[in-house]
């Protein structure tokens, strides 16, 4: 009997590159549309956390779930420590490791700039994981692309899809925190967290903004945002922040996620609704000024 044939597996949408001042960087192989799932990945490494605990209690959550992935499976356990370790936080003098000091250390740092907070359905920080493939996102303060995740039921994996369109061989970033923040919250967590300045499109703006144009930012208005606009480069005045906020922060009273369309069809007809990564709010494309609900029927 011939063996059944099985289709290859679709390529990848995304590639790791290295981009000069970035590191490792994930790139688009081909035109994206918006929705587009653009990995989905497992973790690597999963440790329980609550919003009651404290940086040392997370950090031996942390290295005992290290521990263990070392004992399980020791080429994880070095998949984990390739990943980028930015700064390193301050190690607590109480806390006991299963490991010498100096793979402590790194095993912390590489937790600070890879994990990724997993909330449950009451938006509570439930958990932190890292991931093999989306540790290699890049951020950006206008991201084109957001990850979902659904702890809530029963699983760590997480998606990534594309906010709009994105063309072949651009980079693909997500924004390591609420897209709303303000321009000096924002760089002092990447600096702190991460150990890089942003120099994005949006923040070479910003830093020209007055403090109360930043708060007007926070506050969720943006009559300011095209005003002060001091760009070099001619045609640079219509910098896309308005746009980029009302159609993809979402307006849910204290959510700051970021909406994305659902993915298309399977005729790839794109979708007109967008859901909220961390609410999941759905709201049909060109109702940013309505309700904002869908409707039920
Ligand atoms: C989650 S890792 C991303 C992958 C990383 N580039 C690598 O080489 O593995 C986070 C680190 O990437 C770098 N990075 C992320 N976004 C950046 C950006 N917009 N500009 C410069 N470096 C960035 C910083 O070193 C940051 O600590």
């Amino acid at each position: 009997m011939a063996a059944a044939s099985s289709s290859p597996p679709p390529p990848p949408l995304v590639q790791v590159a290295d981009l000069p001042g970035r590191g490792r960087s994930l790139i688009a192989t081909r035109h994206i549309k918006p929705g587009e799932i653009l990995l989905s990945d497992s973790p690597l490494l999963l440790y329980p956390s609550s919003p009651a605990a404290s940086d040392a209690e997370d950090h031996a959550a942390l290295l005992r779930a290290a521990h263990s992935l070392s004992l399980s499976s020791p080429s994880s356990f070095h998949q984990l420590l390739s990943l980028h370790a930015g700064p390193t936080p301050p190690v607590s003098s109480s806390s006991s490791s299963p490991f010498p000091p100096s793979l402590t250390a790194t095993l912390l740092a590489v937790d600070r700039s890879n994990a990724f907070a997993l909330a449950d359905a009451r938006r509570r920080v439930s958990a932190y994981a890292i991931y093999p493939l989306a540790s290699f996102f890049n951020h950006d303060c206008l991201p084109n692309a957001c990850r979902f995740d659904y702890p809530d039921r029963g699983s760590a994996d997480l998606t990534v899809r594309a906010l709009h369109d994105i063309p072949p061989g651009r980079e693909v970033c997500l924004s390591y925190f609420p897209v709303n923040w303000g321009y000096k919250e924002r760089q002092a967590r990447l600096l702190e967290d991460y150990g890089f300045r942003c120099e994005c499109d949006r923040c070479r703006v910003e830093a020209n903004w007055k403090d109360d144009e930043e708060n007007m930012e926070e506050d969720g208005g943006d009559e300011g945002m095209a005003e002060e606009e001091e760009e070099e480069e001619e045609g640079d005045g219509d910098f896309p922040h308005a746009y980029f906020f009302v159609k993809f922060v979402c307006d849910v009273e204290n959510c700051g996620g970021t909406l994305a369309p659902l993915p298309p069809s399977d005729d790839g007809t794109v979708s007109d609704v967008l859901e909220c990564n961390v609410c999941g709010k759905l709201r049909k494309e060109g109702d940013e000024d309505g309700d904002g609900e869908m409707d039920d029927d």
